[in-house]
């Protein structure tokens, strides 16, 4: 579970958010929808660790997230828009490094979960592609993988569906629907929203439910 107490965010004395409260409950899916520009993609930054909160706090799962901007732990894992992946590594080692790097995961270990995770995601055949010879969807799902590698409390995905056809929006459908029956917590940043009305149990408007005057 994921519980936001009065979260707020201001860049120089521009009020993003004020005061969000947020449960999500364990192996729950939110929707987070509004207007461009009207900061979706700072609250995710915010709870993935990558940029400080001004005031608030978050836990997850009874610990506390820190909320610095310098999160070193995997806790939320995060897929973003473009995917970030390593063009020069393959799909199997996208997924592999930083369980090894990071938490220094046995090498055949890591390639165990590496080939379950992709295996559970459709990508058996892709494990010694490239991610050059990928589709966006395929890109996108091995993402999904290697987020999930870290074996992190809950996901968060900044826009998953953006530049993706139908039927790889489809497949995102799926694999977020398949992790929800898994009992991963998950949120989803997105302008989409019949994807939004696909995937989620609970929908924010950030433009209209959020507190920012
Ligand atoms: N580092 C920054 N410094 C100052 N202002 C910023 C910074 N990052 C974002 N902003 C501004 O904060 C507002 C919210 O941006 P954010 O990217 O969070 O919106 P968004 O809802 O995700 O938009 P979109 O759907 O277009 O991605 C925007 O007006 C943006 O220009």
């Amino acid at each position: 579970m994921l519980k936001i107490e009065n979260l707020s965010k201001s860049y120089g004395n521009r009020t993003i958010f004020k005061n969000l409260n947020l449960t999500l409950p364990a192996g729950e899916v939110l929707a987070i929808v509004g207007p461009s520009g009207i900061g979706k993609t700072t609250f995710l930054k915010i709870v993935a660790g990558l940029l400080p909160a001004d005031e608030g706090q978050m836990i997850l799962d009874d610990q506390p997230l820190d909320l610095s901007g310098h999160r070193k732990d995997a806790r939320v894992g995060v897929i973003f828009q473009d995917f970030n992946l390593f063009p020069q590594y393959s799909v199997l080692k996208n997924v592999t490094l930083a369980p090894q790097t990071v938490k220094h995961l046995r090498p055949q270990t890591a390639q165990a979960l590496g080939e379950q995770l992709l295996s559970g995601l459709g990508l058996a055949a892709q494990m010694h592609q490239y991610p050059f010879q990928l589709s966006g969807g395929q890109k996108q799902r091995v993402a999904i993988a290697r987020a999930l590698a870290m074996q992190p409390g809950m996901l968060a995905y900044d826009e998953p569906t953006s530049g993706l056809d139908a039927e790889s929006t489809q497949r995102v459908i799926d694999v977020i629907l398949q992790l929800k029956e898994q009992g991963t917590t998950q949120l989803v940043v997105t302008h989409d929203l019949p994807f939004a009305k696909a995937i989620a149990d609970r929908t924010l408007d950030f433009g209209n439910e959020v507190e920012r005057g």
